[in-house]
């Protein structure tokens, strides 16, 4: 898996500094607020975990599935819901956990989806953004580490459903994607 990786772009250490450093700041914007916390599945599995573990106000989570990558490095533009939330965000203040936003469309039609479903406010964080291949005009209002125009994988993000389990974010060698 590691023979993979070109370059390593944030180690393991640095997401955990910058994952604690978001928990800090959203525990005193939330203070008050019982958010719901929706994870975007499966991308965001690993950040939401450890992202709910540094926010101290009460809060509840749910999940959702969404999917357009399947095996390829390029959206197919057709955001599908594999899985839909178990709870209502009528009146709720929902934050929407991430881990990337690319070409924006996942999270266009979210962001879409929630508030047609009258969510009274929706926030998003995610980790990773990669501003440079929006199709979209959408910015997080939480985001960690802004990265250049690569395939990346690791901390839960995948190229064909492998590599989710390396604990830092790395370039995928396009030889993988290529063949
Ligand atoms: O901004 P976009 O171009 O829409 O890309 C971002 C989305 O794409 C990935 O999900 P994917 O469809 O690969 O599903 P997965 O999370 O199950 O891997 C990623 O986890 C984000 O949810
Ligand atoms: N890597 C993995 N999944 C993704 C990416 C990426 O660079 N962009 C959108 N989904
Ligand atoms: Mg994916």
């Amino acid at each position: 898996m590691q023979n993979d990786i070109k370059e390593v772009l944030y180690s393991e250490a640095q997401i955990q500094a910058k994952v604690k450093e978001l928990g800090d700041q959203l525990s005193v914007d939330f203070e008050g607020r019982n958010p719901l916390v929706i994870c975007v599945l499966k991308g965001a599995f690993i950040f939401m975990s450890d992202l709910v573990k540094a926010i101290s106000v009460p809060l509840e989570i749910d999940f959702m599935a969404v999917s357009s990558y399947g095996q390829s490095t390029q959206s197919s533009g057709v955001v599908k819901i594999m899985k839909d939330l178990d709870v209502s965000v009528e009146g709720r203040d929902v934050l929407i956990v991430e881990d990337i936003i690319d070409s924006g469309l996942t999270l266009s039609y979210l962001i879409d989806v929630l508030e047609h479903r009258n969510a009274k406010s929706v926030t998003v964080v995610t980790l990773f953004d990669k501003p440079a291949r929006r199709t979209v005009d959408l910015q997080p209002d939480y985001k960690g580490f802004t990265l250049p125009d690569e395939f990346v994988v690791g901390y839960g993000l995948d190229f064909a459903e492998k590599y989710r389990n390396l604990p830092y974010i790395g370039i995928l060698k396009p030889h993988v994607y290529e063949k």
